[in-house]
């Protein structure tokens, strides 16, 4: 069936000399793609898998321009192919878990999957109870790594301006009590959590829809929810949703139950502005705070210049099939024109960047021109890694857009992320003196567990060992009971050298007063 030789695209991996920045080590985007099962075995497809980083996309008989034979078989080429065969955990393991693993080291990321309506978007960012996706198994290792140094709720505070504040234990408790009244699995830990620092983790859910973003967590009505939020910039220049809701979550159950109340809203939102759900793009952000404990290691730092904070956004897509082929009008074609556009913008920002990083030039990039490429510019223009996962569907039917998104995905590839480096502030306090204090902590404990009896059970006597035995008796030679005085010396002498033996020899004469 091969019509002409398949070629390696141009754009598959290489290694790209540096160039339109000075911010030092880049790394290009990382693109993964994964192949969903086919609906009906008996269905055509037009995608194979040839190997675990290459595709093969024949164009079938139904595609546009197929008679004019204007298309050609063509191969494309993405770091990881996940096939039909591969399961919810591989594609965490390969894609998601190190940019989980960046995060606990104060290092943003950003994971976004794109294709085609069905192709199996949200099935991979979110899944279902069965199978669990890429955003539960995040949570999941994520609250598993911070256990034992969360801060308790309230320690640290969004500030509503990007960034957050630490509350003394008084204020903290105070916020706790407020809170109060007004009221899976086998993953491991991850290696590299700062044992001296402690962490709270924070969550926003907001999604892009006709181009206006709205707060999926936001209390109150929903028709409050439905007003649409402003992106801004911050003191650092980091692009934020003013007033969006952060909430504070201690476990992957909180969390996921915030992520249910978002998805409930959506529904809700959309049936009031007549949408329909994958119309939207959602982006779920977790938010790592870390700041060190203070000398003893007991409570956080009370200085708010040692904060980080690192961020993980989790983006579902919304399908990027052209509106032609879906038949769209009114409402719906208004929604796909926005997608489209964001889409758009999203492509164009990217080649953009790539042009800049290529040759040098330093034109403007359009983030402006959508609210998705606004909100994802802190992690193009900046530093992290990002990620795209592109789903596909084999089937015939999809092939024109098939191919779009493998165009796009080939030049997705080729931009290049600034690397960052650990920025995790260690205030000049020792190391491992969070650990110290537990220790010590602990044997407290024992010895006040074990009160008297365990004392008695020691094997030495302390009061003993430290002291120089029993009182010298009076020397005084001009009294009556002089002749006394060298027996009492002689008895108290050795009982101090007796003494001094025990139980280990640890104190020896050097302690006696001789004879
Ligand atoms: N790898 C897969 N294995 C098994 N089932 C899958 C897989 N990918 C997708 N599906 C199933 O295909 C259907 C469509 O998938 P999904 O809703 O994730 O598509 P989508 O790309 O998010 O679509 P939309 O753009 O409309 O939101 C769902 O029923 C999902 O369970």
């Amino acid at each position: 069936r091969l019509k002409t030789p398949a070629k390696t695209p141009k754009s598959a991996y290489k290694s790209r000399p540096n160039s339109g920045s000075n911010k030092g080590q880049k790394d290009p985007v990382s693109v993964y793609c994964r192949v969903r099962p086919m609906q009906c075995e008996s269905d055509l497809a037009c995608l194979k898998v040839t190997s675990s980083t290459t595709v093969l996309l024949t164009p079938p008989e139904i595609a546009i321009n197929y008679r004019v034979g204007a298309l050609r078989e063509t191969q494309h080429i993405f770091k990881h192919v996940f096939d039909v065969t591969s399961l919810q955990r591989d594609v965490y393991n390969v894609v998601a878990q190190p940019l989980v693993e960046g995060l606990i080291r104060g290092r943003n990321g950003l994971l976004f999957t794109y294709g085609v309506t069905g192709s199996g978007k949200t099935y991979t960012m979110t899944g279902d109870m069965q199978n669990q996706g890429i955003m539960p198994r995040c949570l999941d290792v994520l609250f598993k790594t911070i256990s034992d140094y969360q801060t308790k709720k309230f320690v640290f505070k969004p500030d509503r301006l990007n960034g957050f504040e630490i509350l003394s234990e008084a204020d903290a408790m105070i916020e706790r009590q407020a809170e109060l009244n007004a009221k899976f699995s086998k993953i491991k830990r991850l290696e590299g959590i700062d044992e001296d620092n402690m962490y709270a983790v924070f969550i926003t859910y907001v999604e892009v829809y006709n181009n206006s973003v709205y707060d999926l967590l936001e209390e109150g009505s929903i028709q409050k929810t439905l007003q649409s939020k402003i992106i801004r910039e911050d003191a650092t220049h980091n692009m934020y949703v003013h007033g969006v809701t952060e909430v504070e979550v201690k476990s992957m159950e909180d969390a996921i139950e915030v992520f249910q109340l978002g998805q409930k809203r959506k529904r809700m939102g959309h049936t009031i502005l007549n949408a329909e759900s994958s119309r939207s793009h959602s982006v779920f952000t977790v938010r790592l705070v870390q700041a060190p404990t203070d000398r003893d290691g007991e409570y956080v730092l009370q200085d708010r210049r040692t904060i980080t904070v690192s961020q993980l956004s989790l983006v579902d897509l919304a399908g990027s099939e052209r509106t032609n082929r879906t038949k769209n009008t009114g409402q719906r074609l208004k929604e796909a024109g926005n997608i489209n556009n964001s889409l758009m913008t999203l492509r164009t920002c990217l080649e953009i960047l790539r042009e800049n990083q290529g040759s040098g030039v330093n034109k403007m990039v359009p983030y402006r021109d959508s609210k998705l490429t606004l909100l994802f510019k802190n992690y193009f223009d900046g530093e992290g890694q990002v990620k795209m996962i592109v789903c596909i569907n084999p089937r015939a039917e999809d092939y024109d857009e098939t191919a779009q998104v493998m165009r796009f995905a080939e030049m997705t590839q080729d931009v290049q992320i600034a690397r960052q480096g650990t920025k995790l502030d260690m205030a000049g306090l020792t190391p491992g003196r969070r650990k110290a204090n537990q220790l010590f902590k602990t044997a407290v404990n024992k010895l006040d567990m074990a009160g008297e009896s365990y004392a008695r059970n020691l094997d030495i006597d302390l009061g003993m060992v430290y002291s120089l035995g029993p009182n010298l008796p009076r020397i005084q030679l001009n009294s009556p009971d002089a002749d006394n005085l060298v027996q009492d010396l002689e008895a108290m002498t050795k009982n101090v050298c007796f003494h001094n033996k025990r139980p280990s020899d640890t104190f020896p004469t050097s302690y006696s007063l001789g004879c």
